[in-house]
């Protein structure tokens, strides 16, 4: 058994990238620092020993003078400070495979076998990648529960991250629904009970503080992507603390997945302030605080240290992706941070992209222009209110018209009835833009009967409001009525796809958030397609970190609608989709990656220069690979 132990002080160096350390000459009262001495491969001793050389590297000059990358000040540190042991060693042997990073499995071979001291530790029989995806597939198929598919799915991911990538990618459309929405509901539901090994980063109240700390104790360093919840609004689910944190884990896969992020590059992280939720404080099984939701300054100290945290621990660049808050710290965490940080949120702005990108495909099939529709929405939340200025937006855009204007063909319903101008001053802050002169009228069955939307979209997260009354009214003033039934997970969605079909008679262009099969109406079939953020976040993301991009602007995520609209075929349209099928994933991200990183450099937010000439092209050759390595 190998082992390349050392004390050693490292910044910047991904640790899990095993490289030959040497310290440096010790500056006079400073401790020693450590630099990595080799780039490509090299052999020490019987030791496999990989260096990828890495721009995210850091000088070492730079850090023995004590410059920003020194986040822990320990190269400045004094004899007399305290400063934290790392240990890097060199897997091999039994603890290889326990090592997710580089554990094949039966796939080594005789080689790597004697290599690394692998005789006797794994049957005779040497397996190939394919062959292995093969087997796993045909054992997951044989559960009937979609739990235990996930369940079966995480296990993978902790014992052989490339494996699960691979089956990841190469069977994405039957995947998605288990490591994703609608599975990943259900896990988050029950995360304590099926709590095996934890993911990602957990920072609660007690660690108020000591954030920084923390964070260094996750084992990666070189992190380009954070997806951070505070479990408050998990999917439609409600509240589900820090159980929410199957969330963040799910996003990142599929960051990897379809958007082809190094797995070490992403960070899933749950913040947590309590949970409001009265049955996970009662269950034993919770693993969260179990005390009521801290909010108001208390709550925003914790997140102001998170947010501080990551630009200094990780940079400038890092993306942070804010999922599931509830609506009223989302919009304010939008737009404090967005000032000073590179963030996102996905149930504002990305499924914003998504559904404008849906819009945009079904007028191909419905006939014109964004102006000439009017568009009506159950639910006036993030996602709600993030699509309705988003679509008003690009109306905007498209005609030279005022946004105000445009704002005035969108009606939205929350749970008080028709948003209009006689309730304005009890609105919050975020509805107000929608409060348009009409009759105030009490439900969604009435405001489709006076408003006549030829679009209707459904973001509230409750479950079976789009009733046969509103998709038939829908159905007798549209020839082809737009219904968009996106709350997730699969019981929320306000109704389903046949649903749809049948009472609209086949007419209806639908999309839903969560996954529906195929619907049979009147001997024609019908192939919905899926409105989720799932077919933004990633390449959006990507773009991002590809140009270097500082800032995220609305004209990314009108570049990334466009791309994805431009990938839905005829094909697709003739089968009832406006999306394109989830199996061209990976094409359609570098597509939406390319033209999100091309705005940013229009807009002059790339950082990464010069910009290179195929932007397709260099996004494709970012992606992840999850093939196995060859180990000498
Ligand atoms: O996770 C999903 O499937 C889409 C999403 O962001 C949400 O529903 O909150
Ligand atoms: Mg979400």
């Amino acid at each position: 058994m190998l082992s390349l132990s050392r004390t050693a002080f490292l910044e910047g160096v991904d640790q899990r990238r095993f490289c030959r350390a040497q310290r440096a000459p010790a500056a006079k009262g400073k401790a020693g620092v450590v630099r990595c001495v080799a780039a490509g491969e090299r052999k020490t001793r019987n030791a496999e020993i990989l260096i990828e050389k890495s721009a995210d590297m850091v000088d070492p000059k730079s850090a023995v003078s004590g410059g920003v990358k020194d986040v822990y000040g320990e190269d400045r540190a004094t004899e007399e400070h305290h400063i934290t042991p790392w240990s890097l060693s060199v897997a091999s042997g039994y603890s290889l495979l326990r090592d997710p990073h580089h554990n094949k499995g039966l796939a080594f071979t005789e080689k790597e076998r004697d290599a690394h001291y692998l005789r006797g530790l794994l049957p005779p029989t040497c397996l190939s990648q394919e062959l292995q995806v093969k087997k796993l597939m045909h054992n997951l198929r044989q559960y009937q529960v979609p739990l235990q598919r996930y369940m079966a799915l995480m296990d993978l991911q902790e014992s052989n991250e490339r494996l699960f990538y691979k089956l990841l990618i190469d069977n994405v459309e039957e995947l998605l629904p288990v490591v994703y929405t609608p599975t990943v509901g259900e896990a988050c539901q029950k995360y304590g009970s099926i709590f095996r090994r934890p993911q990602g980063l957990y920072i609660s109240l007690k660690e108020k503080g000591k954030i920084l700390e923390v964070m260094k104790n996750w084992p990666e360093k070189a992190i380009q992507v954070i997806v951070v919840t505070d479990g408050e609004r998990i999917l439609g689910l409600g509240d589900l603390g820090s159980q929410g944190m199957g969330i963040p884990v799910g996003k990142l896969s599929l960051y990897t997945a379809l958007g082809g992020l190094r797995p070490s590059a992403c960070l899933p992280v749950t913040i947590d302030v309590g949970t409001n939720n009265e049955k996970l404080l009662k269950d034993e099984f919770y693993i969260g605080l179990r005390q009521k939701r801290a909010s108001g300054q208390e709550y925003a100290e914790l997140m102001e240290e998170f947010m501080r945290a990551v630009k200094q621990n990780y940079g400038e660049k890092v993306l942070i992706q804010f999922e599931d808050f509830a609506n009223h710290n989302a919009f304010s965490l939008l737009e404090k941070y967005s000032k000073t940080h590179l963030v996102f949120n996905d149930d504002i702005q990305g499924t914003a992209s998504v559904v404008l990108a849906g819009v945009v495909a079904a007028l191909k099939v419905v006939g014109g222009k964004l102006t000439d529709h009017t568009f009506l929405f159950l639910g006036a939340g993030e996602a709600g209110t993030g699509i309705a200025e988003l679509i008003a937006l690009e109306m905007s855009k498209q005609t030279s018209t005022p946004i105000a204007e445009c704002r005035k063909r969108i009606w939205l319903v929350d749970s008080k009835g028709l948003i209009v101008k006689a309730r304005f001053e009890t609105l919050q802050h975020f509805k107000k833009p929608w409060a348009h002169e009409r009759e105030f009228v009490r439900d969604i069955s009435e405001a489709v009967k006076v408003i006549k939307p030829t679009v209707l979209i459904g973001s509230s997260g409750v479950g079976r409001t789009f009733t046969k009354e509103v998709v038939e009214t829908m159905a007798s003033f549209n020839e082809k009525p737009i219904i968009l039934a996106l709350s997730n997970p699969t019981s929320q969605s306000e109704c389903t796809a046949e649903e749809a079909y049948t009472w609209t008679k086949g007419r209806a262009i639908f999309a839903s958030g969560s996954p529906f099969n195929p619907v049979e109406y009147e001997g024609k079939s019908f192939t919905p397609g899926q409105a989720n953020n799932a077919y933004i976040f990633p390449g959006f993301g990507l773009g991002l970190i590809m140009s270097g991009a500082i800032r995220v602007h609305d004209d990314m995520l009108l570049a990334a609608s466009e791309a994805l609209a431009s990938q839905v075929t005829q094909e697709n349209f003739e089968k009832g989709s406006i999306y394109p099928p989830f199996k061209n994933i990976r094409k359609i991200s570098a597509q939406i990656a390319a033209d999100v990183a091309a705005k940013a450099y229009e807009l002059g937010l790339a950082s990464h220069l010069p910009r290179p000439q195929n932007l397709v092209k260099y996004a494709e050759s970012c992606m992840y690979s999850p093939i196995y390595r060859q180990y000498r």
